[in-house]
């Protein structure tokens, strides 16, 4: 939440240009509050288990948040119940036709990296979810094969295969913490990635609408902004649980997969021992800063989002 000071005084120039919401009485006066809808598509297979991640983040700020859970129309969950989905998801079609508009969405991650866009049953229906998203929100979040997915059909921003799968923690550089996105970040933040492709620092470079916020010299460019659209695309996984890494690790091993210890993840990078979460305080400043910056811009009539 912003702090309301005197446009005179030294501190609000000084913590403005830091990055802290700082606002005049004069517009402190005209507020107008309404609970945010924030809808969550949810691609995930363990689909119980992800909505807890983003809940729990948004959840956490004082303002009053309506969560909205969306599924593709067609595709059937094999790892979640039926019933779960009937209970509690909309299929896109239905949001499509409702007109209805929303504040913030996110697009989470998906287990088909290794195929290419084209070949995931539902690339044809994500696409229209992403051109939807530019007249029916205020601002978009796709989080690791979501946020590739998103810039590969806004930017035509290339993934590549790895190697060696990015797994574990790893340490990424603040580079813009004026970004209102960072607001209160560390210089040096540990984040857990968990993926068998990248995005390359080169190919967002060449793509002047793109800024690269956070990104790690071991693992690449983690946090990406398209500021005109107000849409972050996020490749690792600050949501993650303390548990999230190593419920990977022990079903690759229990599968007989070639795949090594997460990295500076377990004490010691010993799997016998409890990690212990590193990342939950910036979590929460991430997607607090994300929610917090929405309420501050977007339109007080939801029929007004997607105008501007
Ligand atoms: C890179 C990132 O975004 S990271 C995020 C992904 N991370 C995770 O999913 C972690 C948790 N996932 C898992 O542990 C595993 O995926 C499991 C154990 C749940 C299932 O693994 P498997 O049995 O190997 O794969 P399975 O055949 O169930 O497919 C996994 C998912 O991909 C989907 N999928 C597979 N191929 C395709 C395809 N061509 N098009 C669309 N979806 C596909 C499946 O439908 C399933 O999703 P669903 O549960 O929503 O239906
Ligand atoms: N985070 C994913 C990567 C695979 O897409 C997993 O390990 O399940």
């Amino acid at each position: 939440m912003p702090i309301t000071l005197p446009e005179n005084l030294p501190a609000f120039d000084i913590l403005r240009n830091e990055g802290v919401m700082v606002m005049s009485p004069d517009r402190a006066a005209r507020q107008d509050i309404r609970p945010l809808r924030i809808a969550l598509l949810n691609l995930m297979p363990k689909k119980i288990q992800t909505e807890n991640q983003f809940a729990r983040l948004i959840g956490a700020t004082p303002l009053q948040i309506n969560l909205s859970l969306i599924r593709m129309s067609d595709h059937e969950s094999k790892n979640t119940a039926a019933d779960h989905m009937e209970s509690f998801y909309r299929p896109f079609n239905e949001v499509e036709a409702s007109g209805d508009r929303f504040d913030g969405l996110i697009v989470t991650g998906a287990p088909v990296e290794h195929l290419p866009f084209e070949e995931v049953t539902y690339w044809d229906e994500l696409r229209r979810v992403f051109d939807w998203s530019r007249t029916h929100v205020h601002s978009s979040f796709g989080v690791c094969w979501g946020g590739m997915a998103m810039a590969w059909h806004f930017h035509g921003l290339p993934k590549h295969l790895l190697g060696d799968k990015a797994f574990g923690c790893f340490r990424h550089r603040n580079l813009a913490p004026a970004s209102p996105y960072l607001r209160g970040f560390s210089d040096d933040v540990l984040i857990p990635v968990s993926r068998w492709t990248e995005v390359r620092q080169e190919d967002i470079d060449a793509r002047p609408e793109l800024t690269t916020l956070l990104a790690s010299d071991q693992v690449g460019p983690c946090l990406i902004e398209d500021a005109a659209h107000r849409t972050l695309y996020i490749f690792n996984h600050l949501e993650y649980d303390s548990g999230t890494l190593k419920d990977e690790y022990d079903r690759d091993v229990a599968a007989g997969k070639p795949i090594g210890v997460p990295a500076n993840y377990y004490p010691e990078d010993d799997p016998t021992r409890c990690p212990s979460n590193r990342w939950r305080s910036h979590a929460h400043l991430l997607y607090g800063n994300w929610i917090n910056e929405i309420y501050q811009n977007t339109p007080f009539d939801l029929k007004d989002i997607g105008k501007g």
